[in-house]
């Protein structure tokens, strides 16, 4: 890789073919028209990985042009041939794990344990979907008078547009094209700038599989490129459908200007987890579930706890056990250390943010209960997971109203259920939510009085392909995953015919 990477990294590529930095558009690789780049960093020490091609307005139009042309025949395969191409493309991944982990662990800091399990997360999206296609089925309709028949079709809608984050560079990717792909529609993907080159990966694999040129386009930029870019996106005629994930005012932006020529949207949007641990849940299980929802991807995903709502009576004692578990799960050091488990942030931005919402709390009267976040040594963007009692006023304080995005735990007190359903539910998004509990009335009760498009009663984990995700109100529209996500790319005809 000596040519490609400016840096020297302690991993040896099975197949350097997987290492793209052109755009994939009709089958072809290909340099921006301008010729111009722009820089892949590696958030372990901020140095340069790579330079990628900074596609512009022009060469994204003429991607949409290509897509389009395949959707013209690849929208008339066959389910079975659909379907084969699916298992295909999710066979690659699993050949390659270490190949996409490597990607994912050097563009976004990803310790390499854990970017493996991201690899998995990805397949599963693309295994779901290949198993699901075959069941895109219609129904007949028994006509209410007439000697009618009525029945119902599923079409693919044309060319997706899906736009993607940078926190899970490899599963957000397969989540959203392993669907669109499966349901018959072509799409043009532009990942985020800090993480192209996992999806140029995918699209490697693509190609590898035998996907039909124009059937599936990734096409990076620059932050600079990024707004006229997504302007194609929204108004270009032939986008029927775009599918964001990301931060809540982009996506209401974005689909704002789809509005405009009432395309389709399906966005994926922030969160703002509430975690309740009530007087009758199992500590130690609930600490478990903490560490998991809290700390996964050092706090970066949108359904990581973000208020930790505790019952006063037991506070202490859990915040005691927190502490211990954050002590006996992570091992930090090298991302490329196959022990480490707990890595940096992915840049600056993100410790500013954590750093704003740390300092804001303890100004206002809240209490470190473990180590200094920042004390480390483990690179420029390192923070510890950190644990912070807040024992009152938390209304005010930063965190409450927005998601930290970073390993912080604030410990919230509460008194009675009605009062901690109340809090949870007081925000504008509604994404994950997660509770504790053993009493099983209380259970059902508080899954159902959540504000949240998912709930996770007694586990801290929600996310897997086989389940529909997404949020309610500024979380987002639509549902990605299960069998709800092929609904979200396909549209439905109904037929009547008269006999
Ligand atoms: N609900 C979910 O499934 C989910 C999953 C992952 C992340 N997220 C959310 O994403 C956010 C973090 O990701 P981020 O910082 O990459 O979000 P972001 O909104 O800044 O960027 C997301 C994507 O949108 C692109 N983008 C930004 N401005 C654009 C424009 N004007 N036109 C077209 N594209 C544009 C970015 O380049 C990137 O590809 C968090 O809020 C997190 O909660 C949500
Ligand atoms: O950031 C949100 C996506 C990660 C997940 O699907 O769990």
């Amino acid at each position: 890789m000596a040519g490609l990477f400016k840096k020297t990294i302690p991993y040896e590529f099975n197949d350097p073919s997987l290492v793209q930095t052109k755009a994939y558009v009709g089958g072809q690789w290909v340099s921006a028209a301008s010729g111009k780049t722009f820089a892949v960093l590696d958030p372990e020490d901020d140095q340069e990985v790579c330079q990628v091609a900074d596609l512009g307005q022009d060469d994204v139009r003429a991607a949409i042009e290509s897509a389009q042309r395949a959707f013209e025949s690849y929208s008339k395969t066959p389910h079975r041939e659909r379907r084969w191409l699916m298992r295909r493309w999710s066979d690659l991944p699993k050949a390659n794990r270490e190949d996409l982990a490597a990607l994912c662990t050097l563009e976004l800091a990803k310790p390499f344990t854990e970017s493996l399990g991201t690899v998995q997360y990805a397949i599963d999206f693309l295994d779901w979907f290949e198993g699901a296609v075959e069941r895109t089925v219609g129904d007949t309709i028994p006509a209410f008078r007439g000697n009618n028949r009525v029945l119902t079709i599923r079409q693919p809608q044309g060319v997706v547009a899906a736009v993607t984050p940078w926190n899970s560079p490899l599963a957000m990717i397969t989540r959203k094209a392993g669907a669109a792909i499966a349901a018959g529609n072509t799409v043009v993907c532009k990942p985020a700038p800090e993480t192209p080159l996992c999806a140029l990966a995918l699209a490697r694999l693509f190609e590898k599989a035998g996907g039909p040129h124009g059937v599936f386009n990734v096409i990076p930029c620059s932050p600079e490129s990024t707004p006229a870019v997504g302007q194609e996106l929204c108004h270009n005629p032939y986008i029927r459908h775009l599918s964001f994930t990301g931060s809540t005012p982009v996506g209401k932006y974005l689909n704002t200007e789809c509005a405009k020529n009432i395309k389709k949207t399906s966005l994926e949007l922030g969160g703002n987890a509430p975690f309740i641990v009530f007087e009758d849940a199992d500590l130690e299980q609930a600490a478990r579930g903490l560490i998991t929802s809290k700390f996964r991807s050092s706090g970066q995903t949108c359904v990581c706890a973000n208020r930790v709502l505790v019952h006063s009576s037991i506070l202490d004692k859990f915040a005691l056990i927190l502490r211990q578990c954050v002590d006996d799960t992570f091992v930090y050091g090298s991302v490329w250390d196959r022990k480490v488990n707990f890595g940096p942030l992915y840049s600056g931005k993100g410790v500013d943010k954590v750093r704003l919402h740390i300092q804001d709390a303890i100004s206002k009267g809240a209490q470190v209960l473990n180590d200094d976040a920042f004390a480390n040594g483990v690179g420029p963007n390192f923070i510890k997971p950190t644990i912070i009692k807040v024992a009152s006023g938390s209304e005010n304080m930063k965190f409450t109203n927005d998601e930290t995005f970073g390993p912080l735990a604030f410990l919230v007190p509460f008194e009675t259920e009605e009062e901690a359903i109340r809090a949870a539910n007081n925000t504008d998004v509604g994404l994950a939510s997660y509770f504790y509990t053993e009493n099983i009335s209380r259970l059902w009760r508080v899954a159902e009085a959540l504000k949240a498009g998912m709930v996770g009663a007694r586990v801290g984990l929600v996310s897997a392909a086989e389940m529909p995700f997404g949020g309610i109100r500024e979380s987002g529209l639509g549902r990605e995953g299960g069998m709800e996500a092929l609904e979200e790319f396909l549209d439905i005809k109904s037929i009547t015919i008269g006999i």
